[in-house]
């Protein structure tokens, strides 16, 4: 049943992710807001955020084990300087993905916008910060699951 399974099983666990990444990543090239924010990302970018959501919503620490962890996610926002209008097109475009890849689940649907709600937040300031700044220690990747973001016992 849905309502049991977790955040990562219910969106079709890794293969679920790279669709929708892949989605994702197609509209923001054809976006006027945000096909010059992303004109340079490298290739395994896709493959990236599919590993870094699949760690966030309960499935294996891929991003930890492979591509730097926690720390690595934000220092990769560092000096974009991402403004308002930014963030809530990237929320726009996420949101059109999901639609699109996991269509009719409403509750579903809520969840995700809701980490992603929050997890643009955090990119956009940090992005403020200049390329290079040393972030410290932020702690393990945040796990999310339907009611939100789980603490740490
Ligand atoms: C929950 C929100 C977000 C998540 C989960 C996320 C995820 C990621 C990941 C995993 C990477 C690293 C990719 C890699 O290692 O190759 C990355 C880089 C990046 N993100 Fe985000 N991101 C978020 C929000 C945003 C927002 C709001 C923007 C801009 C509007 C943005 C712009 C970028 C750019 C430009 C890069 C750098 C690409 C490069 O390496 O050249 N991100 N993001």
């Amino acid at each position: 049943m849905e309502k049991e399974a977790s955040l990562y099983a219910s969106v079709g666990g890794l293969e679920g992710l790279r669709r929708l990444s892949q989605r994702f990543y197609e509209l923001v090239q054809s976006d006027e807001v945000l096909a010059s924010v992303f004109a340079t990302f490298p290739p395994d970018h896709v493959e990236h955020v599919a590993v870094w959501l699949g760690e966030v919503f309960g499935g294996p620490p891929g991003f930890t084990e492979h591509y730097g962890g926690h720390q690595a996610l934000l220092a990769s926002h560092l000096g974009l300087h991402i403004r308002d209008e930014q963030r809530i097109r990237w929320l726009a475009l996420m949101s059109r993905a999901i639609d699109e890849i996991l269509p009719g689940r409403p509750a579903l649907h809520r969840v995700l916008m809701a980490y992603f709600d929050w997890g643009t937040r955090i990119a956009q300031q940090v992005s403020q910060q200049p390329s290079g700044t040393d972030l410290g220690d932020p702690g393990p990747t945040p796990r999310w699951d339907r009611e939100g973001l789980v603490r740490e016992a």
